[in-house]
């Protein structure tokens, strides 16, 4: 996440919960073309499809963090408009993910009502490649800070997409010419509000497990509620969920479904989810800041690697990102689809 501040001001994670381990890798070593952190990436990815992303030391990494500790300002003043300008910018779904998603509207593991709020800003908006979403006056205010931290982002999403591809023997530029920010993409910028859980009956899931839909995601957390599913293991196990624990200076990465197909299930695309707060972190709303990257709209979802794993899912080779996309939302909304972890050899978590 952002700078040490907002860790300073905020409750303490508690030291007895179960937490997930996280390789941490240096930006400013992927940078400088470190041998062996760039194949620390690949291993990440195929085992857990989680890893952080130390940006200290680095100089866009201290830019990214000056921009994340501003955009978690912005965004809880977002998050926090009166309900009546909210309503004027709704997401549409399944024609359009991008503006405010209410508290509410989805359901947890139980089928009672999520916990959370977010809105989602377009990339194609903040580049002008598309100009269909309506921005709150508010949104507007603050767009050359948005398209900074975009751009900021994509540079890292690309250090990312040209190690793994250079890991795996493919062209360095084999994903990101499947991504480029100047194409319509479904990428957004999304904040989130995970709500206080004040009450003992509010001690529940805030945002239902899932994988990411698309390529590489970068998430800014301060407070916890993050929980990574063990490999292998089911998400009704209560013990099989481990805490991410935010760590100041680092962003958190995880891969999404995209990676996996990409690469006929040799990356790894891991079901997470938001629980409530853990210990006296309960008690605070939870903002959350995240690059939600989507292959191009247009790009193909034919398998780059071949003969190594499987993704499962062949027919899906000859489909655009859009097709594959609206598939996928079709299928999860018929009910249709298992929300599972896919791709790589997972290792055992156990030490
Ligand atoms: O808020 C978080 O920490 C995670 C959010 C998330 O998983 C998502 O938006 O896909
Ligand atoms: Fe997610």
């Amino acid at each position: 996440m952002a700078s040490d501040k907002p860790f300073e001001d905020a409750p303490p994670f508690p030291d007895d919960v179960p937490v997930i381990p996280l390789n941490t890798i240096s930006l400013a070593a992927l940078h400088s073309g470190d041998k062996t952190t760039a194949r620390d990436v690949l291993t990440a990815c195929r085992e857990l499809g989680f890893f952080l992303l130390d940006l200290r030391g680095d100089v866009l990494g201290k830019t990214m963090m000056e921009e994340v500790d501003q955009l978690f300002g912005v965004g809880k003043d977002i998050l926090n408009l009166p309900e009546d300008t909210k309503q004027r910018y709704l997401h549409d779904i399944p024609k359009s993910f991008l503006g405010f998603k209410p508290r509410g509207q989805a359901k947890i593991e139980t089928n009672e009502p999520d916990r959370f709020e977010w809105f989602n800003l377009g990339q194609d908006s903040i580049m002008g490649t598309e100009t269909t979403q309506s921005i709150p006056p508010l949104v507007q205010t603050h767009m050359s800070l948005f398209a900074s931290f975009l751009e900021h982002g994509q540079s890292i999403l690309a250090t990312i997409n040209t190690t793994l591809a250079t890991q795996l023997a493919l062209p360095p530029d084999a994903f990101t010419c499947l991504q480029k920010p100047t194409r319509p993409s479904g990428t957004v910028v999304r904040i989130i509000k995970a709500f206080a859980s004040e009450r003992d009956e509010d001690v529940r899931t805030s945002m239902i497990h899932h994988t990411d839909f698309g390529t590489v995601t970068l998430l800014a957390n301060v407070i916890g509620g993050l929980q990574v599913l063990a490999p292998g293991k089911s998400p009704t196990d209560q013990d099989a969920w481990g805490w991410v624990r935010p760590q100041p200076g680092c962003l958190i990465v995880n891969l999404g479904d995209a990676m996996v197909q990409w690469t006929g299930g040799v990356l790894r695309s891991n079901v997470h989810r938001v629980n409530c707060a853990p210990g006296q972190q309960r008690f605070v709303d939870r903002y959350s800041l995240a690059i939600l990257a989507r292959p191009e709209r247009n790009a193909s979802m034919r398998k780059l690697v071949d003969g190594l794993g499987d993704s499962g899912h062949g027919e899906d080779d000859s489909l655009t990102a859009w097709e594959w996309e609206v598939k996928k939302a079709m299928s999860l909304k018929r009910g249709d689809a298992v929300t599972e972890s896919t791709g790589g050899e997972p290792r055992s978590l156990a030490t």
